[in-house]
C-alpha cells in the first residue's frame, strides 16, 4: 500500500474531483460516508453514548460537519466549530445544511464552552493534511483542553495538530491524542513513527475512492507492507528438495553469559526451513547446544579458525551478533567477516562493534543490518526522526546495504531508496531475544535463496505474524516470550500461504 505525501494526497483529491468527475462537496460526502461506516464498525460505536464534534475552519471540519448530520440519526449530537476568517467553501456548504438539519453549531469562544459528560465519545474533525504549522492560540488551547479530558477521543483523517509527513518542527503538546484515527484512503507517514505515531491510537483506514487511474502511477518511496503482497514473495517448498538446496547457514554469535541468545536464533533459523545450519559460539552455548537444538551443528570459536571454518562448511549465507559480546576477540572476529561477500545480516553486538569502530563505511551489499532504535543511534547518530529516517534512507542507497529498522512498525531501508513499514507484531514482542529470533529467520530465508530485500520482507513480516499468534495462544502481551515467535513460525507461514494465489 502506497503511503502518499499531504501534497500527494492534494493532488489524488484534485485529480479524483477534475476525471471522475465527482463534485468537491460529494467527494465530502462520499469521505463522510466511509468514516461513519468505519466507525459504526468500531469498538467506540455505542449508540447510547452523546457524541461532540470539533470542528474546524477547512475541509476536515466540512467533513466533521457532515458527519454530525450523519451520526444524528444514532446519538446525541452536539457541533463546536472553531471561529475563522475564512471557512473553506465545503465547509460552509455542511454549516447550512447541518442547521438544516437542526443542528446547533456553538461556537467555539474559549475551550470550556465544549461541554461534555464521562461519556462522551469526542469527534476530532479541527485540522487535517491542510495545516501548514504548528498549532497556536484558540485552536492550541481546545487541543490541550481536550487532552487532558479522559473521553474516547476519534480523530477524522489526522489527530489535528499533527502533520502528515515531517513533525521534526512540530510542537507535539498541541497534537490531539486520539484512541481511534480513521484516515481517508491512505496511512499517513506520521502515523508509522514516533513519537507522533501513539497520537494517532488505533488506525482504521475509510477507503473512499479516489480515482484508480492517480492512485496506480503516483510515485512514492514509501509503502506500508500488505499480506498479499508478502504472500507474493514467499517460494513453496519444492516437494523434490532435499536438505542441500534448503539452504546451508552459519550463524556466529553466543559467546560466554549470552549462549541463550545464538540457540534462540538458531532455533529460528531451523523453524524458518533452513536445510543445514552450523553454529560458531562460545564454549559454553557449544556444550548446551546438542542438547538445546540437536538439529544445529556446533563449533567452538576457541577452537577454530572462522576463515577455515567458512572454507568447510561453504555457507549460502551467514549471520553474527546475537549473544556475540564487544570483546576484543569479538572485535577482531567480526573485522575479518566483514570482508567477505557471502550475504549476511549483522545484529545486535556486531553493530555495537561497527559503531564503536566507525566501521560504517565497511557495509556494502551483501550486507543486511537489523538494528533497534538504540543501536541506529549508535551507528546513524541520534537526530529527530524524520532527520534521521532521511539521514538513513541515504546511507543505505549510498553504501547498497539493506535495513531493517526495528520497532513498531518495523522498517526495511532497500538500496533503490524504497521504505517498507511492516504492520504484523505486538508489544509483546518487546522482550529479550525477540531480535534474535529475527536474526535466525532471515539467516535461513537468505540461505534458502532470497535476495535481502525479500527475505527481510518476508522475515519481518512472519516474525511479527508469529508474534501475534504467540499472543493469541499466550492471552496477554506480558506472557509472550522470544521462544514462543519460534514455536509459532510454522502457524505464521501457513497464515501467510492462505494468501498465496
Ligand atoms: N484529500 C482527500 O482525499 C479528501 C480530503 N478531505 C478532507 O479535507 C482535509 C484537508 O482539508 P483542507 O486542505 O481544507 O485542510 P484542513 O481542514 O486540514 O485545514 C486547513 C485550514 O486551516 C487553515 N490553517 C492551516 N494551518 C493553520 C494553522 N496552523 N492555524 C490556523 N489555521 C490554519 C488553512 O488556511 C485552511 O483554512 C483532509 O484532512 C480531509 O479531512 C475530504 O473531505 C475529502 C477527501
Ligand atoms: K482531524
Amino acid at each position: 500500500m502506497k503511503i502518499l505525501s499531504a501534497e500527494q494526497i492534494r493532488e489524488a483529491d484534485q485529480y479524483t474531483i477534475e476525471n471522475e468527475p465527482i463534485a468537491s462537496i460529494d467527494l465530502m460526502e462520499r469521505a463522510v460516508h466511509e468514516w461513519v461506516m468505519e466507525y459504526v464498525q468500531s469498538p467506540y460505536f455505542d449508540y447510547h453514548k452523546p457524541v461532540v464534534i470539533l470542528c474546524g475552519p477547512g475541509n476536515n471540519g466540512g467533513d466533521g460537519l457532515g458527519i454530525a448530520r450523519s451520526l444524528k440519526n444514532f446519538h446525541k449530537v452536539a457541533v463546536y466549530l472553531l471561529p475563522s476568517e475564512k471557512y473553506s467553501e465545503d465547509n460552509l456548504i455542511n454549516q447550512h445544511r447541518a442547521r438544516e438539519k437542526g443542528i446547533e453549531i456553538i461556537p467555539i469562544q474559549k475551550p470550556e464552552d465544549i461541554r461534555v459528560t464521562s461519556d462522551t465519545i469526542i469527534v476530532d474533525a479541527l485540522y487535517g493534511s491542510g495545516l501548514s504549522r504548528p498549532l497556536e492560540g484558540l485552536a492550541a488551547d481546545v487541543v490541550r483542553f481536550i487532552n487532558h479530558l479522559s473521553n474516547k477521543k476519534i480523530s477524522v483523517d489526522i489527530p489535528s495538530g499533527m502533520f502528515a509527513d515531517d513533525n521534526d518542527h512540530n510542537n507535539i503538546e498541541t497534537i490531539v491524542a486520539a484512541d481511534l484515527t480513521i484516515t481517508f484512503q491512505f496511512p499517513k507517514l506520521s502515523f508509522l513513527m514516533m513519537p507522533t505515531g501513539p497520537l494517532a491510537g488505533e488506525l482504521r483506514i475509510a477507503d473512499i475512492k479516489l480515482h484508480h487511474e492517480f492512485l496506480r502511477s503516483v510515485q512514492t518511496n514509501h509503502y506500508l507492507l500488505e499480506k498479499k503482497e508478502v504472500a507474493k514473495v514467499y517460494q513453496p517448498r519444492n516437494t523434490w528438495i532435499h536438505k542441500g538446496q534448503a539452504g546451508r547457514a552459519l550463524l556466529v554469535g553466543g559467546i560466554g553469559h549470552t549462549s541463550g541468545a545464538a540457540i534462540l536464533s538458531a532455533t529460528a533459523a531451523l523453524r524458518a526451513g533452513v536445510g543445514l545450519l552450523y553454529v560458531a559460539c562460545g564454549s559454553r552455548a557449544t556444550q548446551a547446544l546438542p542438547f538445546a537444538r540437536p538439529e544445529a551443528i556446533s563449533f567452538d570459536l576457541n577452537e577454530v579458525n572462522i576463515n577455515d571454518l567458512i572454507s568447510a562448511v561453504e555457507p549460502d549465507a551467514i549471520a553474527i551478533g546475537p549473544g556475540l559480546g564487544t570483546s576484543s576477540a569479538a572485535a577482531e572476529l567480526l573485522d575479518q567477516m566483514l570482508e567477505f561477500e557471502i550475504p549476511t545480516v549483522l545484529d545486535a553486538d556486531a553493530l555495537n562493534l561497527i559503531a564503536q569502530h566507525h566501521w560504517q563505511k565497511r557495509l556494502g551489499k551483501q550486507h543486511l543490518i537489523t538494528p533497534h532504535p538504540g543501536e541506529a543511534a549508535r551507528l546513524f547518530g541520534n537526530s529527530k526522526q524524520m532527520e534521521f529516517h532521511r539521514t538513513l534512507r541515504a546511507f543505505v542507497q549510498s553504501s547498497g546495504c539493506t535495513v531493517v529498522y526495528k520497532g513498531k512498525y518495523s522498517r526495511i531501508y532497500t538500496p533503490e531508496g524504497n521504505v517498507y513499514f511492516n504492520p504484523t507484531g505486538n508489544a509483546g514482542m518487546a522482550t529479550a531475544g525477540s531480535g534474535d529470533v529475527l536474526t535466525g529467520i532471515l539467516l535461513a530465508l537468505i540461505a534458502g535463496g532470497y535476495s535481502l530485500e525479500k527475505a527481510a520482507k518476508l522475515g519481518v513480516y512472519l516474525h511479527g505474524l508469529s508474534g501475534d499468534i504467540a499472543l493469541k495462544s499466550r492471552g496477554s502481551e506480558e506472557a509472550v516470550l522470544a521462544s514462543d515467535l519460534c514455536e509459532k513460525l510454522g502457524n505464521a507461514f501457513e497464515e501467510l500461504k492462505k494468501d498465496v494465489e
